[in-house]
């Protein structure tokens, strides 16, 4: 009998560790790795390579520098669609790739909610040339003060004030004066405006911890508008509703991290999604679909104790990643399949390099306790995607700066 073949799409947290923990299990299977880079990015750190405190190449690796090409072949591709019915993947170039079971990890893209000007006129934070724009065009915008004096180069608008908003801007705000030296521009007349639609700002922190992020901020300069939906942006000004009302804040440098939605493959494949992600069994396969297992940001998984679906994070598609590497070898030898429960150790957002708010073993955090757990929770990521070498070369070891 021949091998299975086993094609994981995505070398994100996700697709990276399903192949980590698939070249680890002894198992008589052909495993193929189809990514469009040929290098994997940490995602929970493109806040910093946009703001410019890190650098692109400290948070990627080269991916075949961590899977065993004995027992993996590594596909730079870019996957256009997914042919359900005829069990095959296809390829930016050309090729045609079938499968006998297909892991789907092929993350989130940016979402504007159909909202006018967002395409053209701001910058997402979703992958590194994305983050690398957003970067070029602040410093531009900064830059640029010096000969033009329009206070719109000194403006920057962050849109949204989710979880990378609020790490974008403590990244900024801690660049600020730097560049303020090196552009020679005013650092106190720089504006930055925090535009959100909810009224209550980080759900997931309780009330103090989400007033202690605001506070830091706003004695950084930052300004929160909130329970004010954005309803365009334009060239350089964004506008929002506020009280049946609409205004505008003038600004050069538009920054969109209003939330994300999983890959459009999923959709253009004719999969039944929302957002682009498919609702898939406890086992985390597809509905009518049990040779493809779907995880990470393309896939929402019901939490049954919450009856609510997982939230979409880096720590809960790596733990997926090993319950499908599990799950796999169950179907390679007829045994039942395990269901993915996640028991959450806790959430913590930076706020630049040395705060952050955080809550883990039933604990509260604030300051540079919570900021050193964020910088051991991406050591441990880099670990368990990448390797020792990776996580000795890459890792946050600066708990004191
Ligand atoms: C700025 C920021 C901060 C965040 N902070 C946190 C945090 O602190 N904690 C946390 O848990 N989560 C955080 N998240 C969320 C987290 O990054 C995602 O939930 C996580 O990356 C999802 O993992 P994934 O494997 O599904 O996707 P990804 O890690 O995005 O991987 C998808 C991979 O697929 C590849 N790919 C995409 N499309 C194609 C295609 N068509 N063909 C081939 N390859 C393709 C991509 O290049 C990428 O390598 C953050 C996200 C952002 C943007």
């Amino acid at each position: 009998m021949s091998k299975k073949h086993i094609v994981v799409l995505g070398a994100g947290y996700a697709g990276l560790r399903t192949v980590k923990q698939l070249q680890k299990k002894n198992l008589d299977i052909e495993i193929t790795l189809i990514n469009k880079n040929d290098y994997h990015y940490e995602s929970t750190l493109l806040h910093e390579v946009a703001a410019g405190t890190s650098k692109a190449d400290k948070i990627c690796f080269d991916v075949v520098k961590v899977i065993d090409d004995k027992k993996v072949r590594f596909v730079k591709d870019t996957v256009e669609l997914i042919e359900k019915d005829q069990k095959q993947v296809k390829l930016a170039s050309g090729q045609t790739i079938s499968y006998d079971y297909l892991v789907v990890a092929l993350g989130f893209e940016s979402e504007s909610f159909g909202i006018p000007g967002v395409n053209e006129f701001a910058y997402e934070l979703v992958n590194i040339p994305t983050a690398e724009r957003a970067l070029a065009e602040l410093d531009k915008n900064l830059a640029n003060y010096q000969h033009s004096q329009d206070p719109k180069d000194l403006s920057v608008v962050v849109c949204g004030a989710g979880f990378t908003s609020i790490e974008y801007l403590g990244e900024i705000t801690n660049r600020i004066p730097k560049l303020a030296d090196k552009y020679k521009f005013p650092a106190n007349q720089v504006k930055i405006t925090c535009i959100e639609a909810m009224p209550k700002l980080l759900p997931m922190f309780t009330e103090e911890l989400s007033d202690y992020c605001v506070d830091v901020l706003e004695k950084r300069g930052v300004e929160f508008i909130v329970g004010t939906p954005i309803k365009e942006i334009k060239e350089t000004s964004v506008v929002y509703e506020q009280n049946d009302e609409l205004k505008e804040v003038e600004a050069h440098t538009i920054i969109w991290t209003t939330g994300v939605r999983g890959s459009s493959v999923i959709g253009a494949s004719g999969f039944d999604e929302r957002r682009g992600r498919v609702m898939v069994n406890s086992t985390l396969t597809v509905p009518e679909h049990e040779d493809i297992f779907m995880i990470g940001d393309v896939s929402a998984v019901m939490d049954e104790a919450s009856g609510r679906p997982y939230p979409t994070t880096a720590q809960i598609a790596l733990a997926q990643a090993d319950v499908v590497a599990d799950n796999i070898e169950a179907t390679l030898k007829n045994q039942p399949l395990t269901d993915f429960v996640y028991q959450s150790k806790g959430t913590v957002a930076s706020i630049g390099n040395n705060n952050a708010i955080g809550n883990a073993f039933g604990k509260n955090f604030k300051g540079f306790i919570a900021s050193a757990m964020k910088k051991g929770i991406v050591d441990k990521s880099l670990l368990q995607v990448g390797s020792p070498s990776v996580m000795f070369k890459k890792g946050k070891f600066d708990f004191y700066h």
